[in-house]
């Protein structure tokens, strides 16, 4: 099948990919050209494990294109949008003008009987406003909201928890979109995910309801860290044992510095105001909720400025970590970056290292010097803040490195503290007294 993917970010640019792995001829287009230089050369853009393969395969099969110009895609059966939906300068709601003007530009370009499938992550009632210009226009409308997990992205893409498929109130193209999609996802479908079948709204709030939960669980532990803090008790135990229930689970129960990235943050807010301008209070808790994550990035601050006597002003401080998680280049609202400012703004000399994002950093300028690697940050530093648990810092061994002061902050909770007492380094963990 002919497929166009509009926006080729972390999600558009994988599901292309994705899609032309499933064997379908494919068009990622975007606004960006020199993202599309990169991805029609078969280069990814950004880090994401698997994908620099699939992205390489599917252009040298000639199944996978990229460009900027929406009329190449005119006679694709079916467009999946999935440009950004950041939050609005103001700072709450979702910015929906990258949406509203991809679907302009489309439009004019559609094959009658086309299907649109909405994948952006919008605010309810987003489809229910554009399904009468996509009609207009000849098309048909599903939204299908995606649920991938950066750092899995091409694996989640492959093989997803679950389909979600939002449908139009009017039967007739409802059942032609559903089947239209299905045979897009025929190789998904057959390996046994779960399909699940609703309307616009409900398939809207399953997706900002699922980020708000995982946020919900991530400040929840993070909550009982400052108990634990107070009490002298360990979250990590604490964490493990709640998480043998299976009705709470044990995952998203990792306590740190809580939550980052391109999503859970302005999921969250957007939707808290959307609920608000539906005139209802049902999400204040979300307020809390963000609050104890704000509170987690203060929280390192604050110890690393107490153990360097109450002023960091002109002392080195090694940053692990850049991105807002491990196996991502991504730093969009990560919490590493966040208290390297916060830090900076104290006058302490930060010096970051982060095996992905680094080049990243360096590229836009960051304030902070970018070091090689772990072992170039730490030397001479006061103290060492491990901010992203990549797999490298992980598995550093203690005495190999040659700080100033042997001093690490685990924001991660990531590291043996016995391997690191013994080697004589003093140890703080989040939670863990
Ligand atoms: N990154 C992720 O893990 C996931 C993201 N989402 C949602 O997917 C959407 C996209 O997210 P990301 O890929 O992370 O964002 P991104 O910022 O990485 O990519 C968005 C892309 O859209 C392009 N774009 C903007 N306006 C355009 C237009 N008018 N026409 C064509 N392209 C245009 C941009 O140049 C950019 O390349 C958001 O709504 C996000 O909430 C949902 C699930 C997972
Ligand atoms: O809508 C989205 O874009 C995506 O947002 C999240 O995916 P992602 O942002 O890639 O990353 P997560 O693995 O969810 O981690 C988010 C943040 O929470 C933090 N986290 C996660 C788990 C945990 O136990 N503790 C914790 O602090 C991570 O370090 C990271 O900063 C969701 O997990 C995806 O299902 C969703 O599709």
């Amino acid at each position: 099948m002919k497929i166009s993917v509009i926006g080729c970010g972390y999600l558009g640019a994988v599901h292309a990919a994705c899609m032309a792995e499933l064997g379908h001829e494919v068009i990622g287009v975007d606004v960006d050209q020199e993202k599309v230089d990169l991805l029609a050369a078969g280069r990814a853009p950004f880090h994401e494990p698997d994908f620099d393969d699939l992205l390489a395969r599917g252009v040298a099969s000639g199944r996978l294109s990229f460009t900027t110009d929406f009329a190449q895609v005119a006679d694709a059966t079916v467009h999946f949008i999935g440009v950004g939906t950041p939050q609005r300068a103001d700072g709450r709601g979702a910015d929906m003008r990258y949406v509203e003007s991809a679907v302009d530009s489309l439009l004019p370009h559609l094959a009658d009987q086309a299907v649109v499938v909405g994948k952006s992550t919008v605010p309810v009632g987003t489809a229910d406003s554009l399904e009468p210009l996509v009609t207009g226009a000849g098309g048909i409308l599903i939204w299908n909201p995606e649920f991938l997990r950066e750092s899995f992205a091409v694996q989640d893409t492959l093989r997803p928890d679950r389909l979600v498929y939002g449908l139009s109130k009017d039967s007739d193209r409802a059942e032609q979109a559903l089947a239209v999609l299905d045979e897009v996802y025929a190789d998904i479908i057959e390996a046994g995910t779960p399909r699940l079948i609703m309307d616009f709204p409900t398939a809207e709030l399953v997706k900002v309801s699922a980020n708000s939960f995982l946020a919900m669980k991530i400040s929840f532990i993070n909550a009982m860290a400052e108990i634990c803090d107070a009490t002298g008790a360990d979250v990590t135990k604490l964490a493990e044992a709640i998480g043998l229930d299976d009705r709470i689970g044990r995952k998203f129960l990792r306590a740190g510095i809580g939550y980052g990235g391109g999503c859970l943050p302005k999921d969250t807010l957007a939707f808290q105001a959307r609920t608000e301008e539906l005139g209802l209070n049902s999400l204040d808790f979300l307020t809390d909720v963000n609050a104890i994550n704000e509170r987690r990035r203060q929280r390192v601050v604050d110890l690393a400025v107490d153990e360097l006597g109450g002023d960091v002003t002109g002392r080195r401080i090694a940053i692990l970590g850049a991105a807002f998680k491990p196996n991502t280049d991504d730093t969009r609202e990560s919490p590493a970056l966040d208290i390297a400012r916060r830090l900076e703004k104290l006058g302490a000399d930060v010096v970051i290292t982060d095996p992905a994002a680094g080049p990243v950093l360096a590229a836009r300028d960051s304030a902070a010097p970018i070091a090689a690697d772990a072992h170039e940050a730490v030397k001479d530093s006061a103290i060492t803040l491990l901010l992203t648990e990549w797999d490298e810092f992980k598995s550093l061994d203690p005495a190999t490195l040659n700080p100033a002061q042997k001093i690490i902050i685990d924001g991660r909770n990531a590291i043996d503290p016995t391997t690191w007492k013994q080697a004589g380094w003093t140890y703080y963990g989040m939670g863990r007294s």
